[in-house]
């Protein structure tokens, strides 16, 4: 387990209701540690300390727990014993969900249960009073991998929507219940909960990850960096679900980048439209009382995909931020956590991703703006590459992001071209360098299609938040399937079958309505409607029901920043940018799942100012040698010679010498 999982910060509100259900003592806290004790008889306790106040103990017997709404750092405890209910808020979802499997694991992993019998109790109680000791109590034991598989065993004796002291009376009855609630929220079983395996909880974070949850949670503004699949979003996640959700607002630069940590867009959130307008207009737009509330309400404000955010709509947020919060530390007192790569896409200039960029302004990336150097007060670096296994593929990509081919390079990546990929009527998706044609051809291949086309419509919370809802959400408002459709699917379903998000597929049959997919690895899954919550900027939750499907013949590069895809085909002569070879190469899990058809060193290149910043990053006190570069040479790669070279020996020093964290 990753934290103390028997500690839990969060805001406590405490009521006791009398012999006849009436409320009396009423206490709230703001800001309270639970933790999970044990006295000298073995008996389990949590323990309420309030923020400078004396701790309350409530022994961990018949009680209840109701944590539907963990997700959302809420949950309720109700101790029948003592007739008192603490209603817990504000908790960071994460180690909520931790503490819970704690509570759960402690009081039923173990044979008999670990809380003791009536006869060892009176036993140990009686040699304790001869003993004439004071009572004491003292931290649970870490959970041990026995406790943890007896736990779960008993996990079918839990009661509805709680965790409770198992007794064998009305188990059945509990039993029949939970099964019936099932049924009707199609949901899972509270203990089955707090063990899902559709999600990525389970995997644990790398000593490097852990290194920069905890800059987090200790309240600095952090930027941390890596190579595509180093796990930055994976660690985003954490991060957000070990934060308090009272003021922690998780944004992306796309939306694609936004659904994938459950967030919203920086642009939805920062209220001044696309940053476009003056300094002066952008505070008047962002001074409307809708946004002037997120602002003021913001205290962490998360950004994925940051080097697609523009540097200059960056340094405006920053004033805004200033202004509205009436507080000149950097960025209004918010604490930053950002996280991306610039050797990967750089923000789009103008219009569409499929548009031709125009003249690039001054200021282009995020590093380049002033408020940058004064915001970031630790840099980070993720080194290890989790989603390729192959030191091949992995040492390939590495130079390829720096904008470094050779001809063993050239080489390894044109021979793909010719390997087939697919498999199990499973095509290769076609990475586009431009939106357009990405989607001409998911609409020509589903045309040319045999069979009646099916529509499949989101079911939206909110009607008139569609079109936020398909910037935000992968998943279409509209969905066209044929038999025989190449798909991808959008959720993690079943990390342990790889039926998870970016999983390629093909429509196999119709039942009951509903398309039936079968994956490359031969699953089969009858799709469901699956739900997506985005938050907006004023902290409502909009919600998307859809099937889990989206057509795969094609997707853009842009459009694929931040994913891990199956069986990839591309095509990369008409790339544009600095870094979208990178990105469209580094969605592969491996050189096996590849084919590129026109390999081309040229398609290849890193931005110079990218590379200079990252030089900077590694030796952040010390004196750089710039690159000179002309107005022509900003996002292009340098023509002139002298430049070239000092290019070459940039990469050189950058892929000899691994960039290192600087805190
Ligand atoms: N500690 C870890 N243990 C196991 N798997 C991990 C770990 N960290 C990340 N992964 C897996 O690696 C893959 C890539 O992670 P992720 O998408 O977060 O990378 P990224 O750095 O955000 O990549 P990109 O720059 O392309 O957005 C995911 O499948 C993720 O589940
Ligand atoms: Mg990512």
């Amino acid at each position: 387990m990753d934290l103390n999982d028997a500690v839990l910060t969060c805001a406590v509100n405490m009521q006791w209701t009398n012999a006849v259900g009436i409320t009396g003592r009423k206490l709230a806290y703001k800001t309270a540690t639970l933790r999970l004790v044990r006295n000298d008889l073995r008996e389990l306790f949590v323990e309420v300390t309030p923020e400078k106040l004396k701790p309350l103990k409530f022994k961990l017997k018949d009680l209840m727990v109701h944590k539907k709404f963990m997700s959302e750092g809420k949950a309720t405890f109700n101790f029948k014993a003592e007739n008192c209910t603490l209603y817990l808020s504000n908790a960071p979802p994460g180690t909520l969900m931790f503490f819970l499997r704690t509570i759960f694991i402690k009081m039923n992993g173990n044979e008999g249960g670990s809380q003791p019998d009536d006869a060892s109790l009176q036993k140990k109680l009686r040699e304790h009073l001869m003993s004439g000791k004071p009572s004491s109590f003292e931290d649970v034991s870490p959970v041990t991998t026995t406790e943890m598989i007896l736990a779960r065993k008993k996990a079918g004796l839990l009661s509805k929507g709680s965790v409770t002291t198992p007794s064998p009376q009305g188990a059945k009855k509990r039993r029949f219940e939970e099964l019936k609630e099932e049924k009707e929220r199609g949901t899972m079983p509270a203990a089955k909960k707090l063990y899902q395996s559709t999600t990525d909880e389970s995997l644990r974070l790398s000593e490097e990850q852990m290194e920069v949850l905890r800059a987090c949670t200790s309240g600095k503004s952090v930027f941390f960096t890596g190579s595509a699949g180093t796990g930055k979003s994976f660690l985003l996640r954490r991060i957000i679900s070990a934060l308090p959700p009272d003021g922690t607002v998780a944004t992306a630069s796309t939306g694609v980048a936004a659904c994938l940590i459950g967030g919203t867009t920086l642009h939805a959130f920062a209220g001044i439209g696309g940053g476009d307008a003056t300094m002066q207009r952008c505070l008047e737009l962002a001074s409307r009382p809708a946004s002037a509330q997120t602002w003021r309400k913001c205290k962490r404000l998360i950004i994925d995909e940051i080097s697609m955010v523009d540097g200059q709509f960056f340094e405006k947020i920053e004033a805004v931020a200033r202004h509205i919060r009436r507080n000149d530390r950097p960025f209004g007192g918010i604490q930053l956590i950002l996280c991306g790569d610039f050797l990967q896409l750089p923000p789009v200039i103008k219009g569409d991703f499929g548009a031709a960029p125009t003249a690039a302004p001054q200021q282009r990336f995020c590093f380049q703006s002033s408020a940058w150097e004064t915001c970031i007060q630790c840099v980070y670096e993720l080194k290890q590459v989790h989603r390729q296994s192959d030191p091949e593929f992995v040492k390939i990509l590495n130079h390829l992001r720096i904008g470094h081919v050779n001809d063993s390079i050239t080489t390894r990546l044109a021979a793909t071209s010719k390997q087939k990929i697919e498999g199990n009527g499973i095509l290769a998706t076609q990475l586009c360098s431009h939106t357009n044609d990405a989607n001409s051809i998911n609409e020509s291949k589903l045309e040319n299609l045999g069979g009646d086309k099916i529509l499949f419509k989101a079911d939206d919370s909110d009607a008139s938040m569609t079109n936020t809802l398909d910037q935000q959400i992968q998943a279409p408002s509209q969905l066209y399937l044929k038999v025989n459709a190449q798909v991808m699917l959008l959720k993690n379903i079943n990390i342990s079958n790889g039926l998870v998000n970016g999983a390629r597929g093909v429509v196999v049959r119709m039942e009951k309505d509903l398309p039936v997919v079968r994956f490359k690895n031969n699953q089969e899954y009858v799709c469901k409607h699956e739900k997506w919550i985005i938050k907006t900027a004023s902290g409502s939750h909009i919600t998307r029901r859809q099937v889990p499907l989206k057509l795969a013949w094609a997707f853009s590069i842009h459009k694929s920043q931040g994913l891990t895809l199956d069986c990839v085909e591309m095509s990369l002569s008409k790339v544009f940018e600095a870094g979208q070879a990178y990105v469209a190469l580094s969605r592969a899990k491996s050189l096996q799942s590849i084919r590129i058809l026109d390999f081309d060193a040229k398609q290849v290149w890193a931005n110079p100012q990218v590379l200079q910043f990252y030089k900077g990053f590694r030796r952040k006190l010390m004196d750089t040698t710039m690159i000179p570069l002309g107005p022509k040479n900003k996002d292009k790669k340098p023509a002139d010679k002298a430049a070239n070279s000092a290019l070459a020996k940039l990469k050189k020093s950058l892929i000899n010498k691994p960039l290192v964290s600087i805190s």
